[in-house]
C-alpha cells in the first residue's frame, strides 16, 4: 500500500483550511461534518512538515525523528509501521501535542499545533482528539458504561447529553448488550472496543493509536480495524495508529514506514 499511493506534496499553512472553530466545537458543527459538509479529499487536517526531533542523551544528541513529512486527510485511517526503535511513538506524541519536535512543524486542522503554547494545545488536545493505547487504560471498577461517562465528565460535556451518547459510543463499537460489564469481565478486543467508544465519545476529528490491536489475536485485531471504518465513516474522524502488524495495513488508506527515524 505505501508503494501504491502517491504522497501529496509538501504543502503550506496556507493550504490548511480551519474546519471548525476550535475555540466552540458544537454539536451543529459536528453534524455538519458528518453529513459532509467539509469532506474535501484535498483538504488536510494533519500537515507535518519537515518535523525532526532529538533528545540529549548523556553529553550527546539522539536524533530520533530525522525529517518527517506527512499529512492526514478527513476520514483517512494512516498506519506507521516500523520496527521497534524506528521513532513511531515519538511521532505520535508529537501528532497529538504531547511532546513537541526539535524543529520542523505540525498543523492540526488550521491552527499550528506545535508552535501553540502548551495550554492552548491541552485545550485543542482534549477537544478535538482522542488516544487508544496498546494497554486499554481502562478503569477496573467501572463498568464499561461508566467508563465512557467518565471520558463525557473529564471532558465537561454537560450532564444532560451523557446517557445517549454513552450508549450510542458503546453500540458503536458493538458493546451495547455488555454496557454494564467491567473490565475483567470482557475479552481483551471488547476492553480495547470499550476504550475506542471511550475516545470517541467526546467527538474527536483525530484518533491517534499506538499499537491497538498488540495485544490483540487475529480475529480481536480484524473487529477493532473494522470498528474503526466503521467510526471513520459515523463519526467522521481520521485515525493515525502504530502497529507492527502487516495483516490489518490492508485496510489503511496510506501506511508510512518509518526507518530510523524517516519514512522510506
Ligand atoms: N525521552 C527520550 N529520551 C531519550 N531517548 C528517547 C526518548 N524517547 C524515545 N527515545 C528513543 O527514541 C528511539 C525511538 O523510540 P520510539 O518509542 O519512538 O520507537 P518506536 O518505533 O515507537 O518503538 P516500539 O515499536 O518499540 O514502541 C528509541 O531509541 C528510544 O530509546
Amino acid at each position: 500500500m505505501t508503494d501504491t499511493k502517491k504522497r501529496e506534496d509538501t504543502h503550506t499553512a496556507d493550504e490548511l483550511g480551519s474546519r471548525s472553530d476550535h475555540s466552540n466545537h458544537s454539536e451543529k458543527e459536528h453534524r455538519a461534518r458528518a453529513s459532509g459538509a467539509s469532506n474535501d479529499t484535498n483538504e488536510k487536517l494533519m500537515a507535518v512538515n519537515m518535523v525532526e526531533r532529538s533528545f540529549p542523551v548523556g553529553g550527546s544528541t539522539l536524533h530520533v525523528l530525522k525529517g518527517i513529512q506527512m499529512d492526514i486527510k478527513p476520514r483517512q485511517l494512516v498506519m506507521l509501521k516500523g520496527r521497534s526503535g524506528s521513532g513511531k511513538t515519538t511521532l505520535l506524541n508529537c501528532l497529538g501535542g504531547l511532546d513537541t519536535p526539535s524543529k520542523g512543524e505540525i498543523w492540526f486542522n488550521g491552527l499550528p499545533f506545535s508552535k501553540m503554547s502548551d495550554d492552548e494545545r491541552t485545550l485543542v488536545r482534549r477537544r478535538e482528539m482522542g488516544f487508544i493505547f496498546q494497554a486499554f487504560a481502562l478503569m477496573p471498577l467501572l463498568s464499561a458504561y461508566e467508563n465512557v461517562e467518565l471520558s463525557l465528565r473529564m471532558a465537561g460535556k454537560p450532564r444532560s447529553e451523557w446517557k445517549k451518547r454513552v450508549e450510542e459510543c458503546l453500540e458503536l463499537v458493538g458493546l451495547a448488550k455488555r454496557m454494564h460489564h467491567r473490565p475483567f469481565e470482557l475479552s481483551g478486543g471488547e476492553q480495547q472496543r470499550v476504550a475506542i467508544a471511550k475516545s470517541i465519545a467526546h467527538r474527536p476529528i483525530l484518533l491517534l493509536a499506538d499499537e491497538p490491536t498488540a495485544e490483540l489475536d487475529t480475529a480481536m485485531s480484524a473487529q477493532i480495524m473494522s470498528v474503526f471504518q466503521n467510526i471513520i465513516e459515523t463519526e467522521n474522524v481520521s485515525i493515525c495508529m502504530t502497529t507492527h502488524d502487516p495483516t490489518i495495513m490492508e485496510v489503511a488508506d496510506h501506511v508510512y514506514e518509518m526507518v530510523d527515524g524517516k519514512f522510506i
